[in-house]
């Protein structure tokens, strides 16, 4: 298992790009269910989710191929299986992104049940209920979500909850319905936006992608599309919490900030100086964060994947924070880890309360999920000495190349593989 050394206490300095957001493209590689014609998508992040989406999207017969400069195209004219076995999707919950495809084209799909997961239970009910709605037979049958139906029937949805995957799931399902669809209570976030502009694209009808109220008009098939996958914000959130904590003058290049509004907000009060063009971000820190409070919230709130990593910022903050977690229930596993390296966080349910220090000293420390090890990260490299990050596969799921870019930014870090990390 790979681990991250990092020597903190250096500035980071200089420029970074933007990799293609992992949320959009993972849905957007689903969307290649929904048609026999090619889709070709740029943009795509080289990452250990999308490689797993490439080789669950594989053995449903799907024929994929990357070319160098980060395009992926894909046809699904030859679909061999219907059926997302569990030890692919064990290890990735977007996995559950290809059953609406599967069911809205081939009228039947077997996908196995996501597994268990660190930050919270994540049930998919959401999903389930939603296709049921629009006219399919669903069961859980050993472990699988087994769904049928001759055609899928339009019909006003209504979720219980603000849910992105689910959004994503009845959105694609929606599409190749017979009739009309409205989704309420739809989730906002810009990567439903991206995956409805591609649909757009493939000939399907949607107006209303951006607010809680999508309306789509089924069609009856789908056709190529060629698209560029918007660039990561969580990624760009996640560097910009970093020359908070470690200092210094970076500029982030391939963004939207307009998608980064609330994280921007808080990095302000915390003292960074930001300079916002149209695709890029320039962030300056000389001195000590200030803390800020955080509430977690569907976007255009605060997104509950920056949640960590503003969190990492303010364990240096001058003054107390207020923390509170509303998306998932058990997303503070890196608080124990953070408090190892001398950050002081006490947790009351949903809330956590940090009261900033001035220094953390590095120690060896285990990531639990993908955004926990990004704050691990972020600490690491303004603590004092060395920090020792094990079960860095979690970061590999979601961010490319972390330590490549960081390093061009003057940090010391270092990746050490497989037995030398034993
Ligand atoms: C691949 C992807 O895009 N992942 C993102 C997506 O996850 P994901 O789509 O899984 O998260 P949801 O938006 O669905 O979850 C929001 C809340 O709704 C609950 N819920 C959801 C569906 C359901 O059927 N039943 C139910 O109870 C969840 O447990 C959670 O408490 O949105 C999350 C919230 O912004 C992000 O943290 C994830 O990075
Ligand atoms: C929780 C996340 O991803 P996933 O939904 O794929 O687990 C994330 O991106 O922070």
């Amino acid at each position: 298992m790979d681990k991250l050394l990092i020597t903190g206490g250096r500035q980071l300095n200089g420029e970074v790009t933007i990799s293609g957001a992992k949320n959009s493209a993972l849905p957007i590689l689903c969307a290649s269910l929904l048609t026999a014609d090619t889709l070709k998508l740029h943009n795509v992040p080289r990452l250990n989710d999308i490689r797993t989406s490439l080789r669950l999207l594989n053995q449903l017969g799907v024929h994929t191929q990357r070319l160098d400069d980060g395009t992926v195209e894909l046809r699904a004219d030859q679909v061999t299986s219907l059926e997302a076995p569990y030890d692919l999707v064990k290890t990735m919950r977007a996995s559950i992104l290809v059953l609406g495809p599967l069911l809205a084209r081939f009228g039947e799909a077997r996908v196995s049940l996501p597994g268990g997961c660190a930050i919270g239970q994540r049930p998919v009910d959401q999903h389930i209920k939603g296709l049921a709605a629009l006219g399919a037979d669903i069961q859980i049958e050993h472990g699988f979500v087994v769904a049928r139906a001759s055609r899928l029937k339009g019909a006003v949805v209504r979720t219980d909850m603000v849910t992105v995957t689910g959004t994503e799931n009845l959105l694609m399902a929606a599409v190749l319905a017979e009739g009309q669809t409205v989704l309420e209570n739809a989730a906002r976030e810009p990567e439903i936006i991206d995956l409805a502009e591609l649909l757009i694209k493939m000939g399907a009808r949607i107006q209303g992608h951006g607010t809680d109220r999508i309306v789509i008009d089924g069609v009856e098939t789908l056709h190529g599309a060629e698209h560029t996958v918007i660039p990561d914000r969580i990624e760009a959130g996640s560097f910009l919490c970093a020359v908070g904590a470690a200092r210094g003058d970076i500029t982030l290049r391939n963004v939207i900030p307009e998608h980064l509004g609330a994280t921007l907000d808080k990095l302000r009060e915390a003292g960074l100086e930001l300079t916002v063009g149209d695709d890029w971000i320039r962030a300056v820190m000389q001195q000590r964060p200030k803390s800020f409070d955080v509430r977690t919230q569907e976007y255009p709130g605060v997104a509950t994947d920056m949640q960590a990593q503003l969190m990492a910022l303010n364990t240096l903050a001058d003054g107390a924070a207020v923390i509170i977690e509303n998306i998932f229930e058990n997303r503070y596993m890196h608080v124990q880890e953070l408090c190892r390296l001398g950050a002081e966080i006490d947790i009351d349910g949903y809330t956590a309360v940090v009261r900033g220090v001035e220094r953390l000293s590095g120690a060896a420390v285990m990531a639990t999920d993908l955004r926990a090890s990004a704050s691990l990260v972020i600490a690491g490299l303004a603590a004092e000495g060395e920090t020792l990050i094990d079960r860095i596969y979690h970061l590999d799921r979601g961010y490319e190349q972390m330590e490549v870019k960081l390093r061009s930014l003057g940090a010391a870090i270092e990746r050490i593989t497989g037995k030398e990390a034993a």
